[in-house]
C-alpha cells in the first residue's frame, strides 16, 4: 500500500551554515515524487534526514503516526525497516557478487532460511530484469546494471517507502528511460512510497505524480506534477524548462544587476505537458490520474499542445483500439 510522509516546519543547518528552513509538505502514499533544486540545496540531505540519518534541527516528519524527529532508537530501527534506498552508485560490495549483494539485507536483517532468500532474491532479479546476472562481480557489468541491481536489493524486505538519490546520474538518455520505466513499472507492481532526488528535467516531468522544488534554503512549491509544469512562479518555470531567463543564476541565486538586466526580456513561452509514462502493460497505477485532470479541476489552461501527441482527437487517424492500449486502457481523456 505504501505509507504517508508528514513533513512539517522542518529546518537543518550544519554548524551556521542554514541548509533549508520551515519545509512542510506531506508525499502521499503510493505516489511517485520527485525532488528537485539546483546543487547544494539539500536534497540530500532531506532524504537523509527523512530517513533519520541526519536530526533536524525543528520541525517532525511523521510515519505511520511516529515522529523520526524525536523518536527514540529502537523506533527509529522499526520504521526504518520501512524503507528501501537506492543509492547514487547503487553502492554494492565489490568483492561479493550480485546475489549476494541482494540477498545481504535479508542475511543481516531476517531469519529466513537461504531456501527462501533465494527464492526473494530470483524474484527481485527478475523484476529489475537482472535475471542471469548473478554471478556478476558489480565491477563486471553496466552502471545500468548496478543501478537495477541497487534496486533489486532496496526491494528485498519489501519497503513501503523507496528513496531513489539521483538514480538517473553517470546513465546515458537511452538507459536512464529504461529505468525510468522500471520506476513505473515497479510502482504499478509493489504501490509503495517513491521518492526520488533528480537533475534530470525529463524524468521530474515525465515519471513522478508530484514535484517539489528545493530552492534558496527553503521548498519552493511542491505538488501535482501538472500544478508545476503548467506553474507561471519564475523559479519553478525556470527550473522545470532548463531556462536561463529566472531568478537562478549560476551560483544559485543572481545579483540585482543580473536580474535588472533582465527586465523586459520576454519569456520563452511554457512548453507542452508530456504525458506521464505508463506502466509497460498497460494497467494504470493506482494512483495515475487522467492527463489533464488536475488542470481542468482547477480551471488551469495547460501550455498548447499538452497531451496532445499521445491524445485521439476526431481527427486523430488511429484506430479506437489502438487509442485505447496508448492510454493505458483508459478512456482516450479530452484535449484540454
Ligand atoms: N554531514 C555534513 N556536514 C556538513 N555539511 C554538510 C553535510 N552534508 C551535507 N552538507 C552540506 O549541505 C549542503 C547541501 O548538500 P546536499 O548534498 O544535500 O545537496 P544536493 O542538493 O543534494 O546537491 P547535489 O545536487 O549537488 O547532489 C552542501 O553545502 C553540503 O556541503
Amino acid at each position: 500500500m505504501g505509507v504517508e510522509i508528514k513533513v512539517e516546519h522542518l529546518s537543518k543547518s550544519f554548524g551556521k551554515q542554514l541548509i533549508w528552513g520551515d519545509v512542510s509538505l506531506t508525499i502521499p502514499a503510493g505516489e511517485i515524487s520527485v525532488m528537485l533544486g539546483p546543487s547544494g540545496t539539500g536534497k540530500s540531505v532531506l532524504l537523509k534526514t527523512i530517513i533519520g540519518l541526519l536530526k533536524p534541527d525543528q520541525g517532525s516528519i511523521i510515519i505511520e503516526g511516529t515522529d523520526l524527529a524525536t523518536c527514540s532508537e529502537k523506533e527509529l530501527y522499526e520504521i526504518r525497516k520501512l524503507f528501501g534506498v537506492l543509492f547514487q552508485d547503487g553502492a554494492m560490495f565489490g568483492s561479493m557478487n550480485l546475489y549476494d549483494n541482494i540477498a545481504f539485507p535479508l542475511r543481516e536483517h531476517t531469519k529466513k532460511s537461504e531456501s527462501e532468500i533465494r527464492a526473494i532474491v530470483m524474484e527481485k532479479l527478475d523484476l529489475t530484469g537482472l535475471l542471469g546476472t548473478e554471478d556478476k562481480l558489480p565491477g563486471e557489468i553496466s552502471g545500468g546494471m548496478r543501478k537495477r541491481a541497487g534496486l533489486a536489493r532496496a526491494l528485498v524486505l519489501d519497503p513501503e517507502i523507496v528513496l531513489f538519490d539521483e538514480p538517473d546520474s553517470g546513465l546515458d538518455p537511452v538507459r536512464t528511460a529504461f529505468l525510468n520505466q522500471l520506476i513505473i513499472d515497479l510502482n504499478a507492481q509493489i504501490d509503495a512510497t517513491f521518492l526520488i532526488v533528480t537533475h534530470d528535467i525529463n524524468t521530474a516531468r515525465t515519471v513522478p505524480d508530484n514535484i517539489g522544488l528545493l530552492y534558496h534554503k527553503h521548498l519552493a512549491m511542491f505538488g501535482p506534477r501538472e500544478m508545476l509544469l503548467a506553474s507561471e512562479e519564475p523559479v519553478v518555470r525556470q527550473f522545470l524548462n532548463a531556462q536561463r531567463v529566472g531568478p537562478i543564476g549560476m551560483s544559485e541565486e543572481k545579483d540585482a544587476d543580473e536580474l535588472a538586466a533582465e527586465v523586459g526580456q520576454e519569456l520563452p513561452p511554457l512548453p507542452p505537458i508530456p504525458m506521464q509514462l505508463e506502466p509497460s502493460n498497460g494497467i494504470p497505477r493506482r494512483s495515475q490520474r487522467e492527463p489533464g485532470a488536475w488542470c481542468r479541476e482547477h480551471g488551469v489552461t495547460p501550455p498548447p499542445g499538452s497531451f496532445g501527441s499521445e491524445v485521439a482527437t476526431a481527427s486523430d487517424p488511429r484506430t479506437p483500439a489502438e487509442a485505447t492500449r496508448r492510454t493505458g486502457g483508459r478512456p482516450t481523456p479530452a484535449v484540454v
